[in-house]
């Protein structure tokens, strides 16, 4: 009976990945973002959560080179576009940030969780670090065996806990100076309550670069109205919105 429901669980999920996941579905879902959140985030996940015993690590493992973070970034990002989606940044979005971390000359950059773009830390000039938190241990868990992959664990400092515990604690517990550079990717009713709380701990300063992810889809209107301004001449809200031209 177990070697029967073996190949039933083999048939399904091979029809599930090569019709569905790789069919109509997410092509239709690739052009609205709430849908494919929905789809690939709840759906699928769990789905193949309980037809694949394969962890993501172990799949994107057997095909990255150890000390390469390059080859690991390669890999993340094509086992998340063509087998299992992920809430990465992923390849499009991962070149802004590098071409944003090249200006990074002095101190260090803070993240939000350990990710792909902990690996750009390679990309760093000695004496930049990478701080970064996460507080579901298990993503934490997963982020040190890929930071200790690719070699990178003395420039990435990983924290794991709750960022409106830890930023208060960063100073002293790092040393940590005013941030040249902020990722934010996590919950997104988080945005704006740490923004104010990297400013009130002196971790952020004029000329400090906010990367914030995912701004429309999910959405973070309370973290965009903070920067709001005015449609000339009236009440009526509207952004100033101020873009470094990448060289795109
Ligand atoms: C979108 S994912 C991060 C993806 C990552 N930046 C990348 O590019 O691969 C968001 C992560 O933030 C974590 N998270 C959410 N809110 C958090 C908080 N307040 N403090 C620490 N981690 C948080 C979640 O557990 C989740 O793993
Ligand atoms: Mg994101």
């Amino acid at each position: 009976r177990r070697i029967c429901l073996s190949v039933i669980c083999y048939i399904v999920n091979t029809l599930f990945i090569s019709l569905v996941l790789k069919g109509v579905i997410p092509t239709a879902m690739q052009y609205h973002g709430r849908l494919a959140l929905l789809w690939h985030d709840v759906i699928v996940e769990r789905v193949l959560d309980t037809l694949t015993r394969t962890s993501r690590p172990q799949a994107v493992q057997r095909k990255a080179a150890v000390v390469d973070p390059q080859s690991v970034i390669t890999a993340i990002d094509h086992f998340c576009k063509h087998r299992e989606w992920a809430m990465n940044v992923g390849e499009e979005k991962g070149a802004v940030w590098i071409k944003c971390s090249f200006k990074i000359k002095s101190n260090q950059i803070y993240l939000y969780s350990p990710s792909v773009l902990e690996l750009v830390a390679r990309l760093l000039p000695p004496g930049v670090s990478v701080i970064t938190l996460e507080f579901n241990p298990d993503y934490s868990d997963t982020a040190r065996q890929v930071i200790r992959w690719s070699g990178l664990e003395e420039k990435v400092q990983q924290v794991e806990g709750a960022s409106g515990t830890w930023i208060p604690r960063l100073k002293e517990h790092f040393g940590a100076q005013v941030f040249d550079l902020v990722f934010l990717d996590h919950w997104k009713d988080r945005y704006l309550p740490d923004t104010k709380l990297l400013k009130e701990c002196g971790l952020i300063q004029k000329g400090t670069v906010m990367l914030a992810d995912n701004v429309i889809c999910p959405g973070t209107p309370d973290y965009l109205h903070y920067y709001r301004s005015h449609l000339e001449y009236t009440k009526a809200e509207n952004v100033l919105g101020k873009s470094v031209f990448l060289g795109y």
